[in-house]
Formats: C-alpha cells, structure tokens, sequence
C-alpha cells in the first residue's frame, strides 16, 4: 500500500498519468460519419481524389477564351448552358462563351468566366468585359491533391474535419473507443438534491459537475449511488465498478480523515499509481488501476473536483483515445496581482476578458478557498500560479486553462 509514488509535482505526477493512458490505449471501431464527430481518429486519412476533383466554375455567370478578348467588351455567342451535376461536353470554338453555374465543370477550351450581373446581353450575344485569365475559375487540386495525408490518427474530428472526410466520399471513420466511465460520490453527509436537509448536511453538488464535465468531453458517464463511509460497502462498489469500466471516477475520502476509506480500499485490490499531488485545490488525488479500469479519486471539496478533472481527469481521458493534440491553453495578463506563499502550483478561479487593445487579461476570484464552487460558477477558467512562493504584479504573463468559454 505505501509503495507508490506520493507527494509529486503536478508535472510528474501529470506525466504518470499520461504513460498509463498510453498503456492502457482504447480499441477502435469503425463509426459512420454522423457518429464520429467529436472523436479522436484511429487511422490517418489520405485524399483518394483531388479537391476539387475537377476545374470548375466560382459564379454564375459565362464562361469562355481568355484569348477571344478584345477591348473593353467583347461580344461572344452564347452557344449553350452549363449546370453543376452534369458532365458536359462542350468544347468552345474561338468567340464561343456557354452559360454556366457555381460548381460546373469548366467546359473545354474555356479558361475564364464573367460573372452574370457584369455581362450585358445583345440576342444570342454576350458582351464580356475585360479581366484577368483564369477569373473565377477553381481548379482540380488546388484545395487538395490526391494522395496527400490529410487527417492524421489522434486528431479530433471536428465539424470541418468530418465534412473534409465526406468531400472526400468517406462514410466511415476508425475511431478511438470512447471510454465507459462510472461516477462515485462519496459521504454521509450528502443529501441528494430535493431532499430536506437535516443538521450537518449538505446536498451533493459533485455528482452533477462531475458528470456534466465528462458529457461536455464527450463521455456518457454513468451515476452510481452515492458511496456511504462504510469500508466494506465502498469495497463492493468500487470492485464491481471496476470490473466493468473503463474508468471509475470517485469524490471525496481520499484525504487523512478515518472515513476516508478509498485509498486502502484501492492499495489492497488495486495497484496506485499516485497519490497526492504538490497543487492547489486538489492536493489528495489518487490514481490507480483496479480490474480493467483506472480509477482516479478526486478530492471531495467541489473545487478540487473542477481542478482535479481539468487537469487529471481530461489528461486521463484524452490519453486513453489517443489524443495527440494538446487541450489550448492561453496566456493572458494579471489583473491585480499576487502574493502566494505555498509551494504548490495553484489553479485560481478567473474571468478572462480582451481589452480594445487586443490584450487578453485574466482576472482572480480572491475566493480561493476549494469550497467556494460560486467562485468557479462566476469565472471561466484556471489560471496557474506556478510552484514556490510567488510575488506576481499587474500585467504579470499567467498560463490560463479556459474550461466554460462560450
Ligand atoms: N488532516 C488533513 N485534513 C485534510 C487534508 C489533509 O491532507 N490532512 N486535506 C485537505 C484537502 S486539501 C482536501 S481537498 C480535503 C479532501 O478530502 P477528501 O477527498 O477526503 O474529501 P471529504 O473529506 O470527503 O470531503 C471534503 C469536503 O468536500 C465536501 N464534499 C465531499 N463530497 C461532496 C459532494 N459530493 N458534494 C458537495 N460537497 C462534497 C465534504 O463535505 C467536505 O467538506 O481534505 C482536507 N482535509
Ligand atoms: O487542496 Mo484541497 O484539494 O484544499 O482543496
């Protein structure tokens, strides 16, 4: 039980928990295109066509010989129509224009297209001002060439990248398995909440942020019931969950008080990787492997639990799929300043504001206790102070963790 490592700096302790998501890396399964947005790709994906797959047109308008072109307006023949969807087998002769739609292929011969509202029409004439050759007109390649790699394994798939997959024709995705993961809440002083509150309770708020922080990652975690401080019961709960989870999250008991049962519980059927970590909130955190899940045991004060997921939990979850992109951070300017006296690496409540200068600045919520949820409920994001005492002034440069920006 006490052969782990303990007492760790937030890097260090950051960097087990990456090595053990890279061990510990999730299956893929192949997902229709409308399923896979939002997941980390599996396999790199190659362009099997050029985009566009062939030259077509930008405007509605005509399109012709750059080379027929005399003068300020030339009078061409209209000699037919264009449409997007239809191959066409024009082949323009000199003085020669055909009508023409966004997206249609450019006819052969043609090279340029005027758009409709400056051509001028005289019968079956069409009066083309003067331009550049090649206006309007997109060609086959230019966005992308064929065999070039253009989804790489570990991205995320955002809107763009899905819709990039399906100009490409694909209808599948390989995608990292999302993981299953169960939420314990822990105390017997929790109330759930609608329930009256007798003397020395309070409702348990943990549950619901813990839960919508891992739906807003992506995950569909699933509530167990609240875990009471009986060790037995704890036992039971947490091997079962272990057994068919991927990752088992708890909050609270993880600390120094004697109803703290989690961590003996998880030393004597699991293995710990970590426990307890040179920041603030968050301090107690602990993280094993029980059965097939990894289990992080977040400490039970409300902020604890936000700082401790941002960092941790979201590192852990990224980790298992293969993420390879880094989750953004910012750097933004102190407002006020700072005087910490601790050697941990603090996480402050903040807002973050841009002023009209373009200038991110970040402002501390003084109530930095890890009870003091309204706080997080009123900021945005974390900001970091680093290790050791620190005396920061106005305008100091902060490492900024956004987490509730739009
Ligand atoms: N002697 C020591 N005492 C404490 C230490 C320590 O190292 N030595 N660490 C402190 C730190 S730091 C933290 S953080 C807390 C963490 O303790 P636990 O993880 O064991 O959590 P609990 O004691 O169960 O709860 C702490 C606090 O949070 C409230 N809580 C718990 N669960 C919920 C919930 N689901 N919803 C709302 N609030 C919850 C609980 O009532 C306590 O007030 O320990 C310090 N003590
Ligand atoms: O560091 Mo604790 O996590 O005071 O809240």
């Amino acid at each position: 039980m006490t052969d782990f490592p303990t007492g760790l700096l937030f890097e260090e302790a950051m960097a087990i928990v990456a090595e053990v998501a890279a061990a510990h890396r999730l299956d893929s399964e192949t997902l229709s295109l409308g399923r896979s947005h939002g997941r980390i790709l599996a396999r790199d994906v190659d362009a099997g066509l050029p985009l566009p797959p062939f030259d077509n047109s930008a405007m509605d308008g005509y399109a012709f010989r750059h080379a027929d072109l005399s003068g300020e307006l030339t009078p061409l023949q209209i000699v037919g129509e264009q449409f997007a969807g239809l191959a066409g087998d024009w082949r323009l002769g000199p003085g020669e224009c055909v009508r023409i739609t966004t997206g249609a292929p450019l006819p052969a011969g043609a090279d340029t297209i005027a758009i409709k509202e400056n051509v001028r029409l005289d019968g079956e004439l069409a009066l083309i001002p003067a331009c550049q050759r090649g206006h309007h007109v997109r060609y086959a390649g230019e966005d992308v060439r064929e065999g070039e790699r253009l989804l790489q394994a570990g991205q995320v798939l955002t809107p763009a990248r899905v819709s990039l997959a399906a100009s490409l024709g694909l209808s599948s995705l390989e995608v990292r398995r999302r993981p299953t993961a169960a939420v314990f809440t822990s105390g017997d002083e929790l109330v759930e909440p609608g329930m009256p509150l007798r003397p020395g309770q309070i409702y348990d708020s943990n549950r619901e942020l813990l839960m919508g922080l891992l739906r807003a990652d992506g995950l569909e975690p699933t509530a167990w019931p609240r875990l009471p401080d009986d060790p037995r019961q704890v036992e039971i709960a947490l091997r079962d969950a272990a057994c068919a989870f991927d990752l088992v999250f708890t909050c609270g008991a993880v600390s120094a008080g004697e109803k703290d049962h989690i961590p003996a519980v998880l030393g004597e059927f699991g293995r710990i990787h970590l426990w307890k970590v040179r920041m603030r909130p968050g301090m107690p955190l602990l993280f094993a492997s029980m059965d097939q899940a990894r289990m992080l045991g977040l400490p039970g004060n409300p902020v604890s639990v936000l700082a401790t997921y941002l960092t941790f939990g979201r590192a852990l979850v990224d980790g298992l799929q293969g993420r390879s992109e880094p989750r953004p951070t910012l750097r933004a300017r102190l407002v006020g300043g700072i005087d910490k006296t601790h050697p941990r690496r603090e996480f402050v409540r903040a807002r973050l504001r841009s002023d009209d200068a373009g200038v991110l600045w970040v402002d501390p919520n003084p109530a930095t206790g890890s009870h003091r949820l309204r706080a997080a409920a009123e900021s945005e994001a974390l900001m970091v102070v680093p290790e050791g005492p620190q005396q920061l002034g106005e305008g100091a440069v902060m490492e900024v963790w956004p987490y509730a920006l739009g």
